[in-house]
């Protein structure tokens, strides 16, 4: 009669809790892929096609070890069952609880053991791996949204500084407050609204004249007058006859910034130069003289009044400048030749003025003169410029 030992009935008893755990994981692995599937988007699915197949080969030695085991104990389980029977025909009843089939008798080894642990494994960071995916999809999908709403607060802001630009340009002959100008408006106590609206800034042509103090601008501004029919306009030239106009409401002010070699308020200098274009009907080829020194000018003239066609920009070295101020300074009767304002003028000029220069250079509009030389020469490198850019 076979005999069942208690190590025999142990072995059974794991075989039957392997086989159990591996039908388990097994198909809890597959409810898991498929459901993975249906639900996730093609990366997602790419993503677990991969996992998938790793898993498969990660699977695959333990799957033919477990295999290999499952046949080696069949025998063992045969023995066993055998056994069984004995006991029951010694009792005399026929087919016992361990008839059960020979397919559930079998033991278990470690690597089987193993085998079940790395299925375990391997589903946990299948599930581990699926909400890393969902996770990144997450951060990628709020990055998106984030640079959304960056973009459209800068279109926004973009939006918010056109409007406030064109609002500061609007001509009103009533507005001017006791200091005489209105911040952000470009006011005109000889022209109407109407006459404003109505003349024709667009068809005209405007060449900006730019240049540190002393460069040369007046003085080769007036050859291309009488040269090129232009009409000159000098801002720093109508700055200082509104100074003296008796009864100007900004006189005391221009006065104040020129002698500190400041920039007058973009609005009065505006003014005064849109009147002057004004005054000139019947003139279409304009040259703007010291105009515009600083960013702020540059845009609100743009908005305001017109486009310039390109920049004549006179280039000097510091000495020359201090050279020939302090010559003109004999007879100039100006305010501002004299060494302390000239300082601050040429800081004005590399601050503020300098960039006007370079923001034009950047949209190829700006014909640089070599001006470190005789008034003749001078006017000559600035004749072929114009030449160019006509
Ligand atoms: N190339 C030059 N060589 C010598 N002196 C010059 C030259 N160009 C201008 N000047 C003189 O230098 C001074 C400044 O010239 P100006 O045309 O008034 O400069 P800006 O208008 O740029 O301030 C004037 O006295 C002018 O006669
Ligand atoms: O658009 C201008 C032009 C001139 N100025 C003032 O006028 C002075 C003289 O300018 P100008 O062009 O007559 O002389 P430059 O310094 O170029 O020789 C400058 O220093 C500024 O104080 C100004 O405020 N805005």
């Amino acid at each position: 009669m076979p005999s069942v030992s208690i190590g025999e009935r142990i072995t059974y008893s794991l075989t039957q809790f392997i086989i159990e755990s591996h039908e388990i994981a097994t198909m809890s692995f597959q409810r898991l892929v498929s459901r993975q599937l249906l639900k996730s988007n093609t990366r997602l699915v790419q993503g677990n096609g991969m996992a998938i197949s790793r898993l498969q080969n990660s699977l695959a030695p333990s799957t033919q070890s477990l295999n290999k085991n499952l046949a080696c104990y069949s025998t063992v389980n045969k023995k066993y069952t055998k056994a069984q029977k004995g006991v029951a025909g010694d009792k005399g009843t026929s087919g016992g609880s361990g008839g059960s089939g020979g397919g559930r008798g079998r033991m278990p080894t470690v690597p089987a053991i193993l085998a079940v642990m790395s299925l375990v494994f391997s589903a946990f960071y299948m599930f581990k791996d699926s909400d890393k995916n969902k996770e990144m999809a997450k951060v990628q999908k709020d990055e998106l949204e984030q640079e959304k709403e960056e973009l459209i607060a800068m279109l926004k802001e973009q939006d918010k500084l056109e409007k406030e630009s064109k609002d500061k340009t609007v001509s009103d002959k009533d507005g001017a407050d006791t200091e005489g100008y209105v911040p952000g408006k470009i006011v005109s106590e000889r022209f109407s609204q109407k006459e404003i609206d109505e003349f024709p800034f667009d068809k005209k042509t405007v060449v900006f004249v730019l240049g540190g103090p002393g460069s040369g601008k007046g003085t080769n501004s007036a050859y291309l007058v009488r040269d090129y029919g232009f009409v000159h306009l000098s801002a720093g030239d109508l700055l200082r006859a509104e100074q003296k106009r008796e009864g100007s409401k900004v006189g005391e002010l221009i006065a104040h910034y020129i002698k500190e070699g400041q920039i007058v308020p973009y609005e009065v200098t505006i003014g005064l130069l849109r009147d002057a274009m004004m005054d000139h009907k019947e003139s279409d080829k304009f040259l703007i003289d010291g105009f515009p020194r600083s960013m702020e000018q540059k845009v609100a003239f743009e908005n305001g009044v017109t486009n310039c066609k390109f920049v004549l920009y006179f280039e000097c070295i510091e000495p020359i400048l201090v050279e020939r101020i302090m010559n003109r300074a004999k007879t100039s009767g100006r305010s501002d030749d004299n060494i302390d304002s000239l300082k601050k003028r040429f800081k004005v000029f590399q601050n503020e003025s300098y960039p006007v220069v370079a923001e034009y250079l950047k949209y190829n509009k700006v014909c640089t003169v070599n001006c470190n030389d005789s008034v003749d020469k001078v006017y000559s490198n600035t004749k072929e410029c114009l030449e160019k850019f006509k």
